[in-house]
């Protein structure tokens, strides 16, 4: 699409339906391009750093100025104009990037600061709140909810949308971004002891920012959506053949039924009604090691049921422990809290949790930032035996003191490794050293996730008792086999016609699109809408409201395109997601081989589609290499010539060929994981930053 036919689209009023909500007042104002030029000014827009293949956002859109047909990276390359292009209506519109006022200002300080790809996140982080120059945020947190997050598997339960194809704030509208905490809330002000500001700023309304009062919906009560599940695909019965090796002392035997595990009567009832029949390896091995008390690390291919293998044991004990009902009270004391880095995931657990607590005194709890501060206390102190919470706004109850420690039995480290990043280490640090909590000693401690860099395994120890168990199941790191993997070498400028080309292609079966940055994904969404290929988005900056929002839109089929930045890439288990479609790599394997997981989960089959650009992802060549020879897939014969051509000698003899990879850091061994990282090499978490 060359750029008169943006034009020529933006122009007409159907546009209103899907252009980003902070660009209608501009276009309704009737300008020029001139008039839709930012301008430093909107601070809060501010998004990406200055460096990596972000720089897009720093010269595109560009009024007055014809980039021509370019992907929104492209325009990085060419210039840094000094004009503050925006949507420039009356000139380009799609095919240049994006304002580059934000730029200028978007630096932030700390340790968030570093990476080349995640500039978006680095400043949330900092940040925290994003200063609003309007009054119309709190209308909309408070008042417009949706049953997106919580939306069933079945359509007719999930949160419907508003009519909106297409709208996103994403910060970097006129100031109108509202909360722009990340997903997690971890930092925000200064990034000390920012797990107090975030209650200040969020809750008392202080400088910190605007209010989030945000309330999310309750998730539905009846039975069936309770239990609402999908089936498992061809290649469930293929987990079996899948090899597994469990290292540390004094391992009890796996298990082979559900019946052998001897949990309770209402346990299995769940578990039936859950539609579960027969046991996935990692819960095999996880449910007996956890049911012996012993503390655990387990790392399993994407979508092969990790969280029932926590869940099930945890439960199986605190019914065995005769737990009886939490009453109100305004300090709960939970006996199991579990962190996972997005809030989309920890909702995610939770219904997990509530289906499988079904019929018992058992009462599981939610909390995560971007909501309202006031209303997750009213959810805890109404009892609490299971809290399921984000890094942040745990830490902002734990100082409120509505959650006490004490009676922590068990602690859960769902994506451990990147729980136990740079990015979340320093809070996870800080919750096992809070006042009340049970030392490791005291605590059974249980990680789980698909990857697990050596680096990460070293630091986890700190959290472990030293005979904690480590179970691998296949590849540690590998991707999941039922996920059939095509790389295309696509450079950036021919990524959006062939983006595309795939989508009509694929029709309406459920697609996610990941791209590097917030800017990106609004900016590929509205490129989408702009096609008529119904698309909606989820990123950091946007609303939780409108995250929600677009979780169940996607996931009822209304909007079968999600187009996302690396906060939708773990743990989400969404029905029916057919095809993955990396738009732009991400930087480091791992972040790679949670994304294609999103599809081929639970033994169905998926595809994964990514766009291979010479020009930014050589250094992900070698790893991928070897990521699709483990899964068994095809290796271009281009791709292995520029894997060649870009020979780490460190990950020479794992890039091919190991059927079976132990990567226990405790036996010793400098063996390599997928990621293709000794430890030496272990991959800087800022660097695969787009969470949020
Ligand atoms: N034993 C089982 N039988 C049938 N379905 C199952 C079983 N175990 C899990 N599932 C289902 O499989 C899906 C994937 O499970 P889950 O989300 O726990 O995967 P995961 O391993 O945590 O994936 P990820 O690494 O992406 O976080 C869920 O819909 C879950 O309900």
């Amino acid at each position: 699409m060359g750029d008169e036919d943006w034009e020529a689209e933006i122009i007409k009023p159907h546009m209103s339906s899907y252009v980003p909500v902070f660009e209608k007042e501009r276009y309704s104002s009737g300008a020029n391009g001139d008039t839709f030029n930012r301008t430093p000014a909107s601070s809060s827009e501010m998004d990406d750093g200055p460096s990596g293949r972000d720089h897009f956002m720093r010269s595109g859109f560009a009024s007055g100025r014809s980039l021509g047909n370019r992907d929104a990276g492209e325009s990085s390359k060419r210039e840094n104009t000094s004009t503050m292009g925006g949507f420039g209506v009356g000139k380009s519109f799609g095919n240049r990037g994006f304002s580059n006022n934000k730029f200028e200002e978007g630096d932030s300080s700390g340790f968030w600061r570093q990476s080349s790809n995640d500039c978006e996140d680095n400043q949330t982080r900092n940040r925290g709140f994003s200063k609003r120059g309007d009054s119309e945020y709190e209308q909309d947190e408070g008042m417009q909810r949706t049953g997106g997050l919580f939306g069933s598997r079945r359509p007719s339960l999930s949160g419907a949308g508003n009519g909106d194809t297409y709208q996103s704030r994403s910060g970097s509208g006129s100031g109108r971004g509202g909360y722009k905490g990340l997903n997690e809330e971890v930092i925000t002000g200064s990034g000390k002891n920012s797990w107090k500001s975030e209650a200040e700023g969020g809750e008392s309304g202080d400088t910190q920012g605007p209010k989030v009062t945000y309330i999310p919906p309750p998730p539905p009560e009846d039975e069936d959506s309770i239990f609402a599940h999908y089936q498992t695909g061809i290649n469930f019965d293929k987990y079996d053949t899948i090899l597994v090796e469990v290292s540390g002392h004094d391992a009890p035997p796996a298990i082979l039924t559900f019946e052998e595990a001897n949990l309770c009567q209402t346990l299995n009832n769940n578990i039936a009604k859950a539609g579960y029949t027969k046991l996935t390896p990692v819960q095999k091995y996880s449910i007996p090691i956890i049911l012996a008390g012993r503390d655990l690390m387990a790392c399993a291919q994407t979508g092969s049921g990790k969280t029932a293998a926590f869940l099930l044991p945890i439960l199986a004990h605190m019914m065995r422990d005769g737990i009886t009902a939490s009453r109100f009270k305004d300090l709960q004391e939970p006996e199991c809290i579990i962190v996972a880095p997005t809030r989309e995931l920890i909702s995610q657990i939770y219904l997990e949790a509530r289906k499988f607590s079904f019929g018992t005194c058992v009462r599981a709890v939610v909390i995560y930032g971007g909501t309202q501060l006031g209303h997750s206390i009213r959810q805890i102190v109404q009892g609490c035996n299971i809290l399921c919470a984000t890094p942040g706004r745990l830490m902002d109850i734990i100082g409120k003191e509505k959650i006490g420690l004490r009676q922590v039995k068990y602690l859960v480290l769902d994506e451990a490794d990147r729980m136990l990043d740079m990015g979340f280490g320093p809070e996870m640090k800080k919750l096992i050293s809070c006042p009340g909590m049970p030392s490791k000693e005291q605590r059974q401690t249980l990680m789980f996730s698909a990857t697990f860099p050596e680096a990460i395994q070293k630091l986890a120890g700190e959290f472990l008792k030293s005979d904690y168990l480590f179970v691998a199941v296949g590849q540690v790191g590998g991707a999941c086999r039922d996920v059939q993997q095509t790389i295309l070498q696509v450079g950036q400028y021919s990524k959006r016609e062939k983006l595309v080309e795939i989508l009509r292609n694929i029709g309406d079966e459920r697609t996610m699109v990941f791209v590097e940055t917030k800017k990106k994904a609004d900016f590929i969404a509205t490129f989408l809408c702009q096609e008529k290929i119904s698309t909606t988005s989820i990123h950091g900056d946007r609303e939780q409201r409108e995250r929600e929002q677009a979780l169940g839109d996607f996931r009822c089929g209304k909007c079968p395109v999600l187009v996302a930045t690396s906060v939708a890439a773990r743990g989400l288990d969404i029905e029916n997601v057919q095809h993955v479609i990396n738009f732009d790599l991400p930087s480091t394997i791992d972040e790679y081989v949670h994304r294609i997981g999103r599809t081929g989960r639970c033994g169905n089959t998926g595809r994964a589609i990514s766009f291979f650009d010479p020009e930014s992802d050589n250094h992900l060549a070698q790893p991928l290499v070897k990521v699709l020879s483990d899964a068994q897939q095809d290796v271009p014969a281009w791709l292995e010539e520029i894997a060649f051509s870009t020979y780490v000698p460190a990950f020479s003899g794992s890039a091919r060929g190991n059927v079976f990879a132990s990567v226990d850091t405790r036996k010793g061994k400098n063996t390599l994981n997928t990621a293709g990282f000794s430890s030496s090499q272990a991959p800087n978490p800022v660097d695969d930053e787009s969470w949020d």
